[in-house]
Protein backbone atom coordinates (compact mmCIF):
# COMPACT_ATOMS: atom_id res chain seq x y z
CA UNK A 1 0.00 0.00 0.00
CA UNK A 2 1.57 3.42 -0.76
CA UNK A 3 1.26 5.83 1.92
CA UNK A 4 2.48 9.72 2.08
CA UNK A 5 3.46 8.68 5.71
CA UNK A 6 5.42 5.84 5.74
CA UNK A 7 6.44 6.10 9.28
CA UNK A 8 3.30 7.09 10.76
CA UNK A 9 1.06 4.37 12.13
CA UNK A 10 -2.81 4.53 13.06
CA UNK A 11 -2.89 3.46 16.79
CA UNK A 12 -6.68 3.56 16.44
CA UNK A 13 -6.35 1.29 13.87
CA UNK A 14 -7.02 -2.32 15.48
CA UNK A 15 -4.68 -5.14 13.68
CA UNK A 16 -7.06 -8.47 14.63
CA UNK A 17 -9.47 -9.38 12.56
CA UNK A 18 -11.60 -10.51 15.16
CA UNK A 19 -11.39 -11.87 18.95
CA UNK A 20 -8.98 -8.95 20.27
CA UNK A 21 -7.82 -5.96 20.18
CA UNK A 22 -3.82 -5.23 19.50
CA UNK A 23 -2.90 -1.71 18.20
CA UNK A 24 0.53 -0.65 16.69
CA UNK A 25 1.71 3.16 17.51
CA UNK A 26 5.24 2.86 16.05
CA UNK A 27 7.89 4.75 16.82
CA UNK A 28 6.54 6.86 20.09
CA UNK A 29 10.67 7.32 21.59
CA UNK A 30 12.78 10.04 19.88
CA UNK A 31 16.24 9.05 17.92
CA UNK A 32 17.75 10.32 21.18
CA UNK A 33 15.05 8.72 23.98
CA UNK A 34 15.43 5.48 22.14
CA UNK A 35 19.82 5.03 22.25
CA UNK A 36 19.43 6.99 25.37
CA UNK A 37 16.84 3.89 26.92
CA UNK A 38 18.65 1.19 24.84
CA UNK A 39 21.72 1.65 26.41
CA UNK A 40 20.46 2.78 30.21
CA UNK A 41 18.46 -0.39 30.11
CA UNK A 42 20.77 -2.77 28.69
CA UNK A 43 23.51 -1.60 31.26
CA UNK A 44 21.19 -1.58 34.20
CA UNK A 45 18.37 -4.07 34.26
CA UNK A 46 19.31 -6.85 36.73
CA UNK A 47 18.67 -9.41 33.65
CA UNK A 48 18.81 -13.22 34.89
CA UNK A 49 19.04 -16.24 32.68
CA UNK A 50 15.50 -17.10 32.66
CA UNK A 51 14.57 -20.29 34.03
CA UNK A 52 11.60 -22.83 33.34
CA UNK A 53 9.87 -26.40 33.79
CA UNK A 54 9.36 -28.24 30.90
CA UNK A 55 8.71 -31.48 31.31
CA UNK A 56 10.03 -31.66 34.59
CA UNK A 57 13.00 -30.88 33.83
CA UNK A 58 14.86 -27.35 34.56
CA UNK A 59 15.65 -25.46 31.37
CA UNK A 60 17.95 -22.07 31.68
CA UNK A 61 16.84 -19.45 28.34
CA UNK A 62 19.77 -17.61 26.72
CA UNK A 63 17.24 -14.73 26.62
CA UNK A 64 17.88 -12.93 29.69
CA UNK A 65 14.56 -10.80 31.86
CA UNK A 66 13.79 -9.10 34.69
CA UNK A 67 10.72 -8.13 36.78
CA UNK A 68 9.81 -4.79 38.57
CA UNK A 69 7.12 -3.82 39.58
CA UNK A 70 4.90 -1.22 42.46
CA UNK A 71 4.86 -3.85 44.89
CA UNK A 72 7.00 -7.06 45.51
CA UNK A 73 4.56 -9.17 43.33
CA UNK A 74 5.01 -12.85 43.29
CA UNK A 75 4.85 -13.67 39.89
CA UNK A 76 4.85 -17.32 38.90
CA UNK A 77 5.97 -18.08 34.80
CA UNK A 78 7.04 -20.81 33.93
CA UNK A 79 6.38 -22.44 37.09
CA UNK A 80 8.81 -20.57 38.34
CA UNK A 81 7.93 -18.01 41.21
CA UNK A 82 9.87 -14.47 41.29
CA UNK A 83 9.53 -11.46 42.91
CA UNK A 84 8.99 -8.09 41.12
CA UNK A 85 12.41 -5.54 42.17
CA UNK A 86 11.26 -2.01 42.30
CA UNK A 87 11.23 0.70 39.58
CA UNK A 88 14.53 2.33 38.62
CA UNK A 89 13.82 6.11 37.35
CA UNK A 90 13.81 5.59 33.48
CA UNK A 91 11.35 2.54 34.30
CA UNK A 92 8.98 4.87 35.72
CA UNK A 93 9.28 7.63 32.95
CA UNK A 94 8.16 4.94 30.30
CA UNK A 95 5.50 4.35 32.41
CA UNK A 96 3.93 7.12 33.13
CA UNK A 97 4.76 8.34 28.70
CA UNK A 98 3.20 5.06 28.10
CA UNK A 99 0.13 5.25 30.36
CA UNK A 100 -0.32 9.00 29.13
CA UNK A 101 -0.52 7.74 25.77
CA UNK A 102 -2.65 5.02 26.35
CA UNK A 103 -4.93 5.74 28.79
CA UNK A 104 -4.47 2.78 30.65
CA UNK A 105 -2.63 2.11 34.30
CA UNK A 106 0.05 -0.28 34.86
CA UNK A 107 1.53 -1.91 37.76
CA UNK A 108 4.42 -4.09 36.80
CA UNK A 109 6.68 -4.40 33.91
CA UNK A 110 8.46 -8.03 32.46
CA UNK A 111 11.64 -7.03 30.49
CA UNK A 112 12.98 -9.35 27.70
CA UNK A 113 16.50 -9.13 26.48
CA UNK A 114 17.11 -10.93 23.12
CA UNK A 115 21.42 -11.11 22.43
CA UNK A 116 20.26 -11.84 18.98
CA UNK A 117 18.35 -13.61 16.46
CA UNK A 118 19.09 -16.57 17.67
CA UNK A 119 16.76 -15.70 20.63
CA UNK A 120 12.69 -15.41 20.66
CA UNK A 121 9.91 -16.47 22.48
CA UNK A 122 7.57 -19.22 21.44
CA UNK A 123 3.95 -19.04 20.71
CA UNK A 124 2.17 -18.11 24.20
CA UNK A 125 -0.70 -15.87 25.98
CA UNK A 126 -0.10 -13.81 28.89
CA UNK A 127 -3.00 -14.69 30.67
CA UNK A 128 -2.01 -16.07 33.70
CA UNK A 129 -4.59 -15.48 36.61
CA UNK A 130 -2.65 -12.70 38.67
CA UNK A 131 -2.82 -10.96 35.83
CA UNK A 132 -6.03 -8.42 35.32
CA UNK A 133 -8.38 -10.39 32.98
CA UNK A 134 -8.39 -8.45 29.59
CA UNK A 135 -6.31 -5.76 31.01
CA UNK A 136 -4.16 -3.77 28.66
CA UNK A 137 -0.39 -5.33 27.98
CA UNK A 138 1.74 -2.33 26.56
CA UNK A 139 4.77 -3.81 24.52
CA UNK A 140 8.18 -1.48 24.08
CA UNK A 141 10.95 -2.17 22.20
CA UNK A 142 14.33 -0.91 21.90
CA UNK A 143 17.52 -2.34 19.36
CA UNK A 144 17.22 -4.63 16.88
CA UNK A 145 13.95 -4.30 14.30
CA UNK A 146 12.29 -8.10 14.74
CA UNK A 147 9.09 -9.73 13.10
CA UNK A 148 6.25 -10.14 15.75
CA UNK A 149 3.42 -12.68 14.79
CA UNK A 150 0.06 -13.39 16.53
CA UNK A 151 -1.66 -16.89 15.79
CA UNK A 152 -5.79 -17.39 16.49
CA UNK A 153 -5.99 -20.21 18.68
CA UNK A 154 -9.21 -21.70 16.94
CA UNK A 155 -8.86 -21.00 13.23
CA UNK A 156 -4.77 -20.68 12.67
CA UNK A 157 -4.98 -17.63 10.79
CA UNK A 158 -1.79 -15.26 11.31
CA UNK A 159 -1.52 -11.97 11.65
CA UNK A 160 2.21 -10.69 11.54
CA UNK A 161 4.24 -7.07 11.75
CA UNK A 162 7.98 -5.74 12.66
CA UNK A 163 8.14 -4.37 15.72
CA UNK A 164 10.68 -1.09 15.45
CA UNK A 165 13.19 0.30 17.92
CA UNK A 166 11.38 2.86 20.53
CA UNK A 167 8.11 1.60 19.17
CA UNK A 168 4.88 0.76 20.94
CA UNK A 169 2.15 -2.23 20.96
CA UNK A 170 -0.68 -2.68 23.00
CA UNK A 171 -2.41 -5.69 23.68
CA UNK A 172 -5.49 -5.88 24.71
CA UNK A 173 -9.61 -7.03 25.31
CA UNK A 174 -9.98 -10.82 24.58
CA UNK A 175 -6.55 -11.10 22.90
CA UNK A 176 -5.09 -13.36 24.84
CA UNK A 177 -7.66 -15.54 25.63
CA UNK A 178 -8.42 -15.98 21.70
CA UNK A 179 -4.31 -15.51 20.26
CA UNK A 180 -1.17 -16.30 20.51
CA UNK A 181 2.04 -14.42 20.37
CA UNK A 182 5.75 -15.02 19.42
CA UNK A 183 8.53 -13.69 18.39
CA UNK A 184 10.05 -15.82 15.62
CA UNK A 185 14.34 -16.48 16.06
CA UNK A 186 15.76 -15.78 12.60
CA UNK A 187 18.72 -15.94 11.41
CA UNK A 188 18.93 -12.53 10.00
CA UNK A 189 19.85 -10.49 13.10
CA UNK A 190 23.02 -9.75 14.81
CA UNK A 191 22.15 -7.14 17.36
CA UNK A 192 20.42 -6.92 20.48
CA UNK A 193 16.94 -6.05 21.22
CA UNK A 194 15.35 -5.07 24.38
CA UNK A 195 11.76 -5.54 25.11
CA UNK A 196 9.30 -4.33 27.95
CA UNK A 197 6.02 -5.24 28.47
CA UNK A 198 4.34 -3.34 30.70
CA UNK A 199 1.26 -5.38 32.93
CA UNK A 200 -1.51 -5.04 35.37
CA UNK A 201 -1.32 -7.43 38.33
CA UNK A 202 -4.51 -7.97 40.80
CA UNK A 203 -3.37 -8.68 44.17
O1 LIG B 1 9.62 -9.66 22.99
C1 LIG B 1 8.44 -9.44 22.67
O2 LIG B 1 8.15 -8.61 21.81
C2 LIG B 1 7.31 -10.19 23.33
C3 LIG B 1 7.55 -10.66 24.70
C4 LIG B 1 6.36 -11.39 25.27
O3 LIG B 1 5.50 -11.81 24.57
C5 LIG B 1 6.24 -11.58 26.71
O4 LIG B 1 7.13 -11.16 27.48
O5 LIG B 1 5.23 -12.15 27.14
FE1 LIG C 1 3.80 -12.44 25.73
Amino acid sequence: MLSLFPDEFDSTKNLLPFDGTVLYFGKVFSNEETEFYYSNLFNNIDWQNDEALIYGKLITTKRKVAWYGDGDYAYTYSKRTKIAKSWTPELLDIKKKIENLTSENFNSCLLNLYHDGNEGMAWHSDSEKALKKNGAIASISFGAERKFSFKHKASGEVVSLTLESGSLLIMKDETQQHWLHRLPPTKKIFAPRVNLTFRSYVS
